[in-house]
């Protein structure tokens, strides 16, 4: 999962890290040829005493020297340029949304450039830090619990989920439904995609498969009220989550806006979950946006992101609609659902293991 984005944000850190390095050889052979032309004020003469006095004739080169005495050199803005415009490039290749990439750099950049920092091994450290800080305040924008948030709602609790078609939604829901069941809650399916031909044969096979029961109406019913017996389903039988599908047309179809609204208005759910797939990149990232500024969600579900090596969508959706990305889809089996943790992305992203 997202291999080639964490070989690219390796590729920074090394960059980084070399250029650090060549710095402060520059730094060590300026304050050897000081110390030749004039042996009494070598800052090499007393680099561990503290001492800041013996060198300090100020100047660019009396700092650097003095740094370089205490195993630190200043990292400049111009030290970073070029890193920086890699790492640049490696995220948008990476479909990483434009405006995100520019905040993951301009957060590096604030925590790096100007400090003063030691060049042995702390850089590698002191890169890591700012990357894993940078990439972790973009991505975790609007987090929250959602296993708290259910259980603390008064039960059932509705959940709509809207989307594209095709993207993994039904599967999704599917996997809700086992995620709850582990926890400890049930769950009820409500079939609000009347509008596809073999939708309720397809949710209904999930249903069979997990022994749920599932809410459906005639092909072309309104969905509203499919949802809605649901929940009264779910409240005459004690059944603590409706998870509804909705149809998965494009977020520019006026009738599916008008049935999300309809939804909104009859049975008021209590979250509403957009469904994409990982491996749309920057159309899933656009997509989020436009439906929720269509019709309000409360978070994302990322499908297959098994298969995405980018990894662009999940580090963008969360800035880009300033709501979260709340489970990844890892997979086509009901357990291939993870709760999203944008910590554990992030070491995931800049961690060793393969
Ligand atoms: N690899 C992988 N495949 C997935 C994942 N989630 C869903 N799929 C597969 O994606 C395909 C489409 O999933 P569906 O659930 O049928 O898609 P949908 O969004 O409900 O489609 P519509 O009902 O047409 O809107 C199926 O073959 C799923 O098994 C995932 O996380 N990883």
């Amino acid at each position: 999962m997202f291999d080639s984005l964490k070989d690219k944000l390796g590729s920074f850190r090394k960059d980084v890290e070399e250029t650090t390095e060549e710095k402060a050889e520059e730094a060590e052979a300026e304050a050897e040829a000081e110390a030749d032309a004039s042996p009494e004020e070598s800052p090499d003469a007393e680099p561990d005493s503290g001492s800041d006095e013996s060198s300090s004739s100020g100047g660019g080169f009396a700092a650097k020297a003095k740094s370089f005495a205490k195993g630190e050199i200043v990292i400049e803005e111009q030290d970073l340029e070029d890193p920086l415009w890699e790492l640049e490039m490696a995220l948008l290749e990476s479909d990483v949304e434009m405006s995100v990439a520019q905040e993951i750099l301009d957060n590096i950049r604030e925590d790096l450039i100007g400090a003063t920092r030691s060049f042995s091994s702390e850089t590698a450290d002191v890169v890591e830090q700012a990357l894993h800080d940078s990439l972790l305040k973009v991505i975790s924008v609007g987090q929250f619990d959602f296993d708290q948030r259910i259980a603390e709602a008064d039960k059932p609790v509705t959940i709509i989920f809207t989307g594209v078609n095709g993207v993994g939604k039904t599967t999704t829901i599917a996997k809700l439904s086992k995620y709850l069941e582990d926890r400890g809650l049930s769950a009820v399916m409500a079939n609000g995609d009347t509008y596809r031909a073999g939708a309720n044969e397809q949710i209904q096979e999930h249903a069979d498969n997990l022994g749920k029961k599932l809410i459906t109406h005639e092909q072309g019913g309104d969905p509203a009220a499919v949802i809605y017996d649901a929940v009264e389903y779910a409240d005459s039988h004690d059944i603590d989550v409706v998870l509804g599908d909705t149809a998965g047309r494009l977020h520019t179809d006026e009738g599916l806006m008008d049935q999300l609204e309809k939804i909104g208005r009859v049975v008021g759910p209590d979250m509403t979950l957009f469904v994409d797939e990982a491996v749309a990149g920057q159309d899933a990232v656009q997509r989020a946006k436009q439906f929720n500024d269509a019709a309000e969600i409360d978070g994302a579900i990322l499908t297959k992101a098994d298969a995405d090596s980018q990894g662009g969508a999940a580090i963008s959706i969360a800035h880009v609609t300033g709501k979260p990305i709340l489970f990844l889809g890892t997979g086509q089996g009901y357990d291939h659902i993870e709760k999203f943790d944008p910590e554990n992305l992030v070491e995931r992203l800049l961690g060793d293991e393969e």
